[in-house]
């Protein structure tokens, strides 16, 4: 695999299609083991999620429901400030057991919007399962209960991550090079 551009920035082969293929196998594995017998809905974040989401759910055994939904995030008035919202959940899941599925927790803002926003709606449990972690960059306190891999604090591309939308196509995982 060679360095590749993406419009202005250099990107190194960093994760292979391999490796990707056993961590998303070892988190569905254990969300089967954890989630035996139960019917959870897995809720894909959109858009990075895309890839892993399609991946993952190839591997789960359950009986369950598979959605996806998007954070939207606009300028409100001067006093609200910045306004969050939730797109795309048509389900109720009042009593639920909820799989948030991310491509990567990196400072971990977007998390905790969700699940501030999903929480209000009264499931019975909510948990976390990214495909990529950035411990270091990390700075909530809400536990990441599905990690398929840790990786340093730089910036990463492809497999549904992207450089100003684009790239997400990739099929393994670029990093930036210095
Ligand atoms: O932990 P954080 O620092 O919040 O970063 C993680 C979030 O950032 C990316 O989404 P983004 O808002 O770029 O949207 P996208 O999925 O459409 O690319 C990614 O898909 C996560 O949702
Ligand atoms: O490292 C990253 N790459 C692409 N998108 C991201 N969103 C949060 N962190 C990243």
């Amino acid at each position: 695999m060679e360095t590749i551009t993406v419009k202005d920035l250099s990107f190194k082969p960093f994760i292979s299609e391999e490796e990707l293929d056993v961590a998303i196998k070892k988190v569905a594995q254990k969300i089967n083991e954890d989630y035996k017998g139960k019917t959870p809905i897995f809720l894909g974040v959109l858009n990075g999620s895309f890839m892993f989401m399609g991946d993952l759910m190839k591997s789960i055994n359950l009986d369950c429901y598979t959605s996806f939904v998007k954070m939207a995030s606009y300028e409100g008035t001067e006093s609200t400030g910045k306004i969050n919202e939730l797109i795309g959940l048509n389900e109720d899941i009042e009593g639920k057991d909820i799989i948030l599925v991310e491509d990567i927790v990196d400072t971990g803002n977007t998390l905790v919007k969700l699940f501030d926003i999903l929480k209000e709606k009264n499931p019975k449990s909510i948990k976390i399962a990214t495909l990529l972690y950035k411990p270091e960059a990390y700075n909530k306190d809400h536990k990441i209960d599905y990690v398929g891999k840790e990786i340093p604090n730089a910036f990463v591309l492809g497999y549904g991550l992207d450089y100003d939308g684009l790239g997400r196509n990739l099929s393994s995982i670029y990093v930036l090079k210095d």
